[in-house]
């Protein structure tokens, strides 16, 4: 049977990466790249079908930050396949970055510094903002707009007779302490982002208490730290590439610095090569990278609680949000 294999921000970065290695690794997969730009995500479709020509590869319009859009796209899923093996949810936005310098330089100097690096802690803020269906943006597009098409695509994810995965690109940057079950959608903060992505953490550990046994699983992962549109998002590109050779450097002291796309979706990719039912339902899976530049995944437990785990899958704007 052929493997069906949904990416959200599949047009660039990690999830085109992504996409690259698994039709290298399996050309006969049915991969669908969900996208809400369609030139984008045409182009990407070209650039696959360069390296790939037989591959079969097709286009789903989602602007995972708009229900409506999750929901249209959902059906129309529906209406093409009758399953789906691996659900990437991808697409990620940190919108109007801003970086602390005051807390750089101080971190440049402390015992701290490796963290620093490693986690972007403490160094950045963001803007969030309303969006029409009157959710903060962040958390819309990070978080519930794929927690919305988990629910939609249920059907497909849940059958008898095979298993599923649904993976979700966490990252090193989400903090417990950035986020609040009072605050789900990180409205009072100025570090949406990080909230968003230990959500994401906590949802994913939910997922697998709630339908592990309706064969759905569900991962999440950590790329590192990768040159995307993204971080070139956050400093200009002539700065990146001003200290890139202190990147390289910073490398060997750290794993994290996974630096391109391909090394990024390390973990992604790994998870494909794993069948879901033996992963542990409680890990984070990160995409590591040696000073040598050898990639290898590693898992480490999320630290949270059992009781916050029971109560973010109950929230009642994930339960019963009206578009
Ligand atoms: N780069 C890094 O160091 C790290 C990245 N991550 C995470 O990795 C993921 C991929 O990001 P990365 O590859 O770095 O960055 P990119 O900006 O290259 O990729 C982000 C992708 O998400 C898509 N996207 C954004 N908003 C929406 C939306 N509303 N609907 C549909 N698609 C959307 C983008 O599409 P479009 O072209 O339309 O904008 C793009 O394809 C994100 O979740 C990010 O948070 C995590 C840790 C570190
Ligand atoms: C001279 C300066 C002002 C240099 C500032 C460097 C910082 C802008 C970056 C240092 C570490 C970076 C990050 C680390 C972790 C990333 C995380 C995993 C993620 O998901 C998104 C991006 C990071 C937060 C990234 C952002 C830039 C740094 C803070």
């Amino acid at each position: 049977m052929k493997k069906v294999v949904l990416v959200t921000g599949a047009n660039s970065g990690i999830g085109l990466a992504l996409c690259e290695r698994l039709l290298s690794q399996d050309a006969q997969l049915q991969l669908c790249l969900a996208c809400r730009n369609m030139q984008r995500a045409e182009a990407a479709r070209q650039a696959l079908l360069v390296s790939h020509p037989q591959a079969q590869v097709t286009l789903l319009h989602l602007d995972v930050g708009n229900m409506r859009s999750v929901l249209r796209a959902a059906e129309e899923f529906k209406q093409k396949y009758n399953r789906l093996d691996y659900l990437y949810l991808n697409a990620g936005i940190m919108p109007n970055p801003r970086v602390d310098h005051k807390a750089f330089y101080k971190g440049l100097f402390s015992s701290n510094v490796v963290h620093m690096f490693a986690t972007g802690e403490g160094l950045l803020t963001q803007e969030d903002k309303v969006t029409p269906n009157g959710l903060q943006e962040v958390f819309a597009t990070n978080l519930f707009g794929h927690f919305l098409l988990v629910r939609e695509l249920e059907p497909l994810l849940c059958q008898m007779d095979h298993n599923s995965l649904v993976i979700w690109t966490s990252s090193s940057n989400a903090r417990r302490s950035a986020f609040s079950l009072d605050d789900i959608q990180h409205q009072k903060g100025r570090e949406p982002y990080s909230s968003s992505k230990y959500a994401s953490d906590l949802l994913s550990l939910a997922l697998n208490r709630h339908y592990n046994n309706r064969g759905l699983y569900s991962s999440v992962i950590c790329p590192g730290l990768v040159m995307t549109y993204l971080t070139y998002g956050i400093l200009p590109s002539f700065f990146w590439t001003l200290i890139m050779p202190i990147m390289w450097l910073i490398r060997i002291f750290t794993n994290t610095f996974t630096l391109s796309p391909y090394n990024g979706a390390d973990a992604l990719f790994w998870l494909f090569m794993q069948k879901p039912e033996s992963l542990d339902p409680m890990a984070k899976y990160h995409s590591l990278t040696s000073g040598l530049g050898n990639n290898y995944t590693q898992p480490h437990k999320v630290r949270t609680d059992s009781q916050i785990l029971s109560l973010i899958f109950f929230m009642p704007i994930l339960g019963d949000f009206r578009y």
